[in-house]
């Protein structure tokens, strides 16, 4: 089982709280300088990592002096505004150190439930990582309310998994990972080595956070696994204080705790992304596209004939053949009104008919499920 997470090509990587911060005592420059000497030995051997960091919080109270976690939404939100500065400020300046860009990516909930923002967050983090550069991505603190808050980073390090089809989450943490008890409070607790991320039972080893900086503890991890196993990634919850963890986990090394997917990524985003499909609209093809679609191939506008629907890019549409039977749905890359004025031209055409270009496919292969 190991073996499939040495093999992961696209890595998401969640640091908590406890660890970037020094259990609430400034930013640990030391951790933070490791784990990008550890992403940037990863990057040399071609592989692509984003980081999803906690610390914000736990840093802007620090440089605000405040010894414990204000309960109050807008101090909270204070406190992130004001570390979230410092955050990023080591990321970069280490990042630079080991000779690689990072870039600061702030998400809400909103920027992933909402169709267009979810594709225009999926193509700014890929053009990202084919520049080669490490986003280092954090919640929006300041601008979401409780009501819409991932709430703690190690959901948000699993939907970012989702997002962009990552092979691998790994969550580093303070503990060497998952025990059949909260370990602090049951010192006869083991290690899980491994499990099937969609196994339940690991839901009532795990129990909350371990410190009054960090926010969700064992089950979120848990959860984050079987939400991360819904795209196929495969998770590994392991020490972040150990050293070379990080590249030990990455390349197989018997660490931690393993929750692996059991559907093949690709089964697994085609089930994903049709428990997500509210059609809003359709698309009559020509019988070239129709064609296209069933060998596996994007959409392109040059195959469409008509479009019906009022919808925004990101949508989820139906796709058929000229005699109206369904061939596929998927995620369409421009609105109604756009799609209607390049349906029937080619690609490079769409420059000159939109004055921009939002996509080179109508809808790429990835975002299409056929029945
Ligand atoms: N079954 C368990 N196994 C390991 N740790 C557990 C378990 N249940 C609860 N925990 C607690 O979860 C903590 C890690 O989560 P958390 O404090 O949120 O860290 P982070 O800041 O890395 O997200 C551990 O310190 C531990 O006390
Ligand atoms: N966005 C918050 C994250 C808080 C959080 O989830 O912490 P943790 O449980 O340590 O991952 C911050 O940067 O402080």
């Amino acid at each position: 089982m190991r073996s499939r997470i040495a093999q992961a090509k696209r890595l998401v990587v969640k640091v908590g709280s406890a660890l970037v911060t020094r259990n609430g005592e400034g930013l640990a420059h030391d951790f933070i300088g490791d784990c990008a000497r550890q992403i940037a030995t990863l990057h040399k051997e071609g592989r692509e990592v984003l980081l999803v960091s906690s610390g914000a919080i736990a840093a802007g109270m620090q440089r605000l002096g405040w010894q414990t976690r204000p309960h109050a939404m807008h101090d909270l939100q204070a406190a992130a505004a004001v570390g979230q500065m410092g955050l990023a400020q080591a990321y970069d300046t280490t990042f630079v150190q080991h000779g690689l860009q990072a870039a600061q990516v702030l998400l809400t909930h909103e920027d992933l439930a909402d169709r267009t923002r979810y594709l225009n967050a999926r193509s700014t983090l890929q053009a990202l990582l084919q520049l080669g550069v490490v986003p280092i991505i954090n919640e929006n603190d300041t601008v979401v309310t409780d009501e819409i808050k991932f709430g703690d980073n190690d959901t948000l390090g699993a939907l970012v998994a989702n997002l962009i089809e990552a092979d691998a989450l790994v969550i580093l943490t303070d503990q060497k990972g998952l025990y059949s008890a909260d370990p602090r409070v049951d010192p006869s607790a083991t290690l899980i080595s491994e499990g099937r991320a969609d196994d339940r039972s690991f839901e009532t080893m795990a129990g909350g956070a371990g410190s009054g900086i960090s926010k969700g503890g064992m089950i979120t991890k848990v959860r984050a696994a079987q939400r991360a196993a819904r795209s196929g990634a495969h998770t590994v919850i392991a020490s972040g204080r150990e050293s070379d963890s990080l590249i030990s986990a990455a390349n197989g090394v018997n660490i931690g705790t393993l929750l692996y997917a059991v559907d093949s990524p690709l089964t697994a985003r085609k089930q994903w992304l049709a428990d997500h499909l509210q059609l809003a609209g359709q698309l009559t093809l020509d019988d070239g596209a129709v064609t296209a679609l069933r060998a596996g191939r994007s959409l392109l506008a040059i195959g469409v004939r008509s479009v019906e629907g009022d919808f925004e890019r990101g949508s989820a549409v139906r796709c058929c053949t000229p005699e109206g039977n369904e061939v596929a749905r998927g995620l369409i890359n421009y609105s109604s009104s756009e799609a209607r004025r390049i349906a029937g031209h080619p690609t490079q055409d769409i420059e000159s008919l939109l004055g921009y270009v939002d996509g080179t496919e109508l809808i790429h292969r990835d975002n299409l499920v056929l029945p």
